[in-house]
């Protein structure tokens, strides 16, 4: 019988650093994700490494394939005939929004996605009749550049890119247990302190579009309603802020530091730098009014993970979120994917916007280490 001999730079660096380990991910990704610990002796803590979501116990995804567009395309789903890239672009251009001028089909002919589309993106599935390497399947395929977990001085564990990640490119989905936000508050999971992800991050995402001035649209319920004023005095203590080129947009906390107000709206100001009279204002559907829910989802990463959980948070990211739909298009749902906001340098540390409420979780202030030049201080 053969030995396999371990190879020399697994043997260099088991003997080099206190904590290393060739693959995180047990063989589960597409490709190798070593893991260091360079700093102390500490290694990571025991969690499930998973690829995809699971879901908790009652919570159901639709599944029934007649609700799901197929296409025909029988080319590489690059043009926009292809009835799932078609989607996508119908959805954005359905929403009501001020700023509709990003809308695309998706991602470009290398398969980059260059800007965000709030409304999702829908690639190409398992009922399509295309090939499984068309140009509308891109997060399916996996992590295509090289990742590694380390640890950091200052803020635990963190992931750094082995290699440039070009602008719009695929990064990773943040993957864990699917579970109804009431349920995750009730059994202690709070933001700020572990690994829980929102699955209606849609709803500040949409909010933050909000900088290229205001078109007064309608209200309902159910909805986001966002209004514009003048007046700019409001506490921004409480406040989430994103703040555009002549105009700031903040979610705000009832007295119950809730997001969503009695009749049901997702309160968001609209506060604006340049003088501007009367109140403008236009909805936005919350996911759940859709389904008859009071709750919400969340990705809970704290037992069941993959390489995302460990990326932390900075008021200036490299990573932006995008919403996906692959082998369902129940909009409670999406996957939850990271692209490059712009080209990532080999060896940078990878960073999203956790997009936490300020003031949300009581009795709860942490603070902020990103260090960037606009850190608004408190991560939660
Ligand atoms: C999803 S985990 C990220 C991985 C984490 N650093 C670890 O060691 O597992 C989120 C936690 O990381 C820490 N963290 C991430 N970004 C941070 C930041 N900018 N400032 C302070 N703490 C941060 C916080 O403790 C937060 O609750």
């Amino acid at each position: 019988m053969t030995s396999v001999s371990p190879s020399p730079l697994k043997t260099l660096c088991q003997n080099v650093f206190s904590f290393f380990v060739e693959d995180i991910s047990n063989g589960k990704e597409t490709l190798q994700i070593p893991c260091l610990n360079w700093v102390d002796t500490r290694s990571v803590p025991p969690f499930n490494y998973v690829k995809d979501c699971c879901l908790d116990s009652g919570v159901s995804m639709e599944t029934d394939n007649g609700f799901m567009i197929r296409c025909g395309c029988s080319d590489q789903c690059s043009l926009s005939h292809c009835s799932c890239r078609q989607l996508t672009e119908d959805e954005g251009q359905g929403l009501t929004r001020p700023n509709k001028s990003n809308i695309t089909d998706g991602y470009d002919n290398s398969n980059r996605l260059m800007s965000k589309l709030v409304s999702g993106l829908y690639e190409c599935n398992k009922y399509c009749q295309c090939s499984s390497s068309c140009g509308n399947r891109v997060i399916q395929n996996g992590i295509k550049h090289k990742l590694m977990v380390f640890k950091t001085k200052d803020i635990g564990w963190g992931v750094l890119t082995l290699e440039d990640i070009p602008q719009g490119s695929f990064v990773c989905s943040y993957v864990g247990l699917i579970m109804n936000d009431e349920i995750a508050n009730r059994t202690g999971l709070d933001f700020g302190d572990n690994y829980l992800a929102e699955l209606d991050y849609i709803v500040l995402e949409y909010a933050k579009e909000c900088d290229g001035g205001i078109s007064g649209t309608s209200s309902s319920e159910g909805s986001l309603v966002l209004s514009s004023s003048s007046n700019s005095d409001s506490d921004t203590s409480n406040q989430i802020s994103t703040t555009g080129s002549n105009m700031s947009c903040s979610p705000l906390l009832n007295e119950d530091n809730d997001l969503i107000d009695e009749d049901g709206h997702y309160l968001v100001s609209l506060s604006s730098n340049t003088p501007q009279s009367g109140l403008s204002s236009y909805s936005i559907p919350l996911t759940r009014s859709f389904f008859n829910e009071s709750h919400s989802y969340v990705i809970d990463a704290s037992s069941y993970g993959n390489v995302a959980r460990f990326i932390n948070h900075s008021c200036s990211p490299n990573l932006f979120v995008q919403n996906v739909f692959v082998d369902s298009h129940d909009i409670r749902f999406p996957s939850v994917a990271f692209f490059a906001q712009s080209l990532i340098p080999a060896y940078s540390q990878l960073f999203w916007d956790y997009n936490y409420i300020i003031g949300s979780v009581e009795g709860k202030a942490v603070k902020c280490m990103c260090g960037s030049s606009n850190c608004r201080g408190r991560l939660i």
